[in-house]
């Protein structure tokens, strides 16, 4: 959609987002209706029938409660990550409106959930909620944007597509780490660009090795850089190549939601290690001792007034902390030289504070209003993602359908074309023949392998012996004609198939035989019943099995794709969203294995020039070669 004024564009966008907001809760409330069974359980979005298996007191004085199914059962499959907001709830009291709560921790057995307060109960659900702050912030920051005059008015006109963005002859760039030419010629175009900038990551191309070194020449030319990206997972991912490199670097957000090897560095862990830290710390405990001994003064007329007295200056001293905690935490955001933080920004710690420069990672997985809070704050902007992958998770199917799944990333490459962007090409994850479909389906034939993957087997990895399945690259396996259908989950809404499980279990039995290890090799269904029907078979510790939104941004070795659709009719579903398909087949470093039914993939011509490239690369065969069927 294209926008003729800046009030059209921000109030379709406060349409979509309260169509979003209505979408969430209906769902929410939709789940708590459901049954305490295993039903409720079954979008990904509710766990049920948890019992507490440990409380503690955790950072910033809140609670942390770890939950389980009982013994070592596996959790069932879900969406609540972490930094995930959630409602904690008594699981046999459908009336308990439940508590507020963040997901900070997760295992395949456990999910930590971090609480201000708590009900005692016998058994636990959780489930996740509407992030009404979230969504409160971002409609907050789009009507400052609507005010925004000079510099910030443009910079806000060209996002919009109004106004060309500029850019700058850059003078040559001594670079701080061994990037490959592509790479290099992406930093110099980031820093050339007067307004903003898009780093086009196809998989595996060092897309966030890249925006680290934009961050540290920045930095080094005297600038201050937010970094922000939607998920906590995202934003630690490019910390951790910023630590390494720069001295000033500070992550805000809940430590309970970063990876425990970088908390250190989190603001929290910063105060508290601040040599102001100590004193605080000795006048909350003279506040304390006050507090006691006001409680044992008398009740005669000199008590009160001595207990009136000790808690004025309880009081006092309580501010005098408070204010002491406040500056410090100002002073170590004010020197920072990189703040680190998810795209929902906490207004009060950052104040209007701007950056000279603003990255966003991920770019692709942000629905516009996500990023606005972030652009308020800056010079400029350097935006990094795929949009041939997986776009933001939109609940309210009118919204998406309108364009609301649409990214701002993906907008302005299709205003602007070739001018906005620059895309790495050399890929360091992908042997040769797994890369080449998606390279000439996605992004124009440009990929290259570097020479360091692009010819790697699984039966070059230690311990792995040579077998018919570690010696082939890529294969396809086609049901058509097996009558090996798909069919609907009881009493569920998603898509199973049982036959193509089978095999999918007796490769990874095979995998596993020949000396693969169980963490080298992915199993991926696009469908959530799939999924659960395979985790119930293969319980084997290490052994990743989920849908393709779970394995975004990750690789392995070899991985197992299951399609799962087949019938009559050629119905594939929202496997015709063929940016999904793109993510699974990418995700493979040197064995990618596929089954599926041609018959019903082929009436779409994406599936057909895919199958036409395993056949022409040797790699095609039928199931009933394997004489069982
Ligand atoms: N110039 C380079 N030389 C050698 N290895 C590199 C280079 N650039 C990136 N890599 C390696 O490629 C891998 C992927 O890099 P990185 O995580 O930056 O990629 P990405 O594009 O952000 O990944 P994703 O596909 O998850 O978005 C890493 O192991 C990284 O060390």
């Amino acid at each position: 959609m294209n926008w003729f004024s800046q009030d059209a564009y921000f109030s379709q966008l406060e349409r979509w987002l309260s169509m979003e907001a209505e979408a969430e809760r209906q769902r929410l409330a939709q789940r708590r209706q459901l049954s305490q069974s295993g039903n409720a359980e079954r979008g990904g979005e509710t766990i049920v029938g948890l019992f507490l298996t440990d409380h503690r007191s955790g950072l910033a004085g809140r609670l942390l409660l770890d939950f389980a199914k009982g013994g070592s059962d596996r959790l069932p499959m879900n969406r609540l990550k972490v930094g995930s907001p959630v409602v904690l709830s008594n699981h046999d009291n459908l009336a308990d409106d439940g508590i507020s709560g963040v997901v900070s921790r997760r295992t395949p057995t456990m999910i930590q959930v971090a609480v201000d307060q708590w009900h005692e109960a016998d058994r636990y659900r959780i489930d996740l909620s509407p992030d009404e702050t979230t969504r409160q912030r971002q409609l907050e920051a789009m009507d400052i944007t609507q005010t925004l005059t000079g510099k910030a008015g443009r910079l806000r006109d060209v996002l919009l597509g109004f106004e060309e963005p500029r850019f700058v002859s850059q003078s040559e760039v001594a670079f701080r780490s061994d990037l490959n030419p592509p790479q290099q010629d992406a930093v110099r175009f980031a820093m050339s660009a007067r307004d903003v900038a898009i780093l086009h990551g196809p998989p595996g191309t060092g897309k966030t090795t890249t925006l680290a070194e934009i961050i540290v020449q920045e930095v080094e030319a005297g600038g201050r850089v937010l970094a922000c990206a939607p998920s906590n997972t995202a934003v630690d991912n490019l910390l951790e190549r910023l630590v390494t490199r720069l001295p000033k670097v500070v992550r805000v957000g809940h430590p309970a939601r970063v990876f425990e090897s970088l908390r250190g560095h989190t603001l929290d862990e910063l105060v508290e290690s601040d040599s102001s830290a100590a004193i605080v710390r000795d006048i909350w405990k003279d506040v304390d001792q006050l507090m006691r001994a006001a409680k044992k003064e008398s009740g005669s007329w000199e008590g009160k007034r001595a207990r009136g007295e000790m808690y004025a200056e309880a009081g006092r001293l309580r501010k005098e902390a408070k204010s002491l905690e406040r500056s410090t935490l100002h002073h170590i955001v004010d020197s920072a030289n990189v703040i680190c933080t998810t795209t929902t920004i906490d207004e009060d710690l950052l104040g209007m504070q701007m950056f000279d420069l603003v990255v966003i990672d991920e770019a692709c997985q942000c629905t516009e209003p996500a990023v606005w809070q972030a652009m308020l704050r800056a010079e400029r902007i350097v935006l990094a993602g795929d949009h041939c992958q997986l776009p933001p998770t939109v609940v309210s199917k009118e919204a998406a359908q309108e364009g609301f799944s649409r990214s701002l990333m993906e907008r302005l490459i299709e205003r602007f074309g070739s001018e906005i962007y620059r895309r790495l090409v050399v890929q360091y994850r992908m042997h040769e023949s797994i890369m080449r479909f998606s390279s000439d389906h996605f992004y124009d034939g440009e990929l290259i392998a570097d020479p360091s993957v692009s010819s790697h087997r699984l039966v070059d990895l230690p311990r792995v012996h040579s077998s018919l399945l570690t010696e082939p690259v890529i294969e396809f396996w086609d049901t058509a004609g097996t009558g090996w259908e798909e069919e609907l989950e009881r009493d569920g809404q998603s898509k199973l198939n049982r036959k193509e499980a089978r095999w999918i279990v007796e490769q990874v039995e095979d995998l596993l035989d020949d000396g693969v290890a169980a963490e080298q090799i992915a199993v991926i269904a696009p469908y959530a019943a799939q999924v659960r029907y395979l985790r119930n078979r293969l319980q084997i510790p290490d052994l990743e099995i989920d849908t393709v939104d779970g394995f975004q941004g990750r690789e392995k070795e070899a991985v197992l794709i299951t399609f799962v659709r087949s019938n009559p009719e050629g119905e594939i579903g929202f496997l015709a969203d063929t940016r999904r398909t793109n993510v699974a087949l990418t995700r493979a470093r040197r064995s990618l294995r596929v089954i599926g039914d041609s018959a019903t993939l082929t009436r779409d011509p994406f599936y057909r020039q895919m199958l036409d490239y395993f056949e022409l690369h040797d790699a095609y065969h039928s199931v009933w070669e394997l004489g069982d069927v």
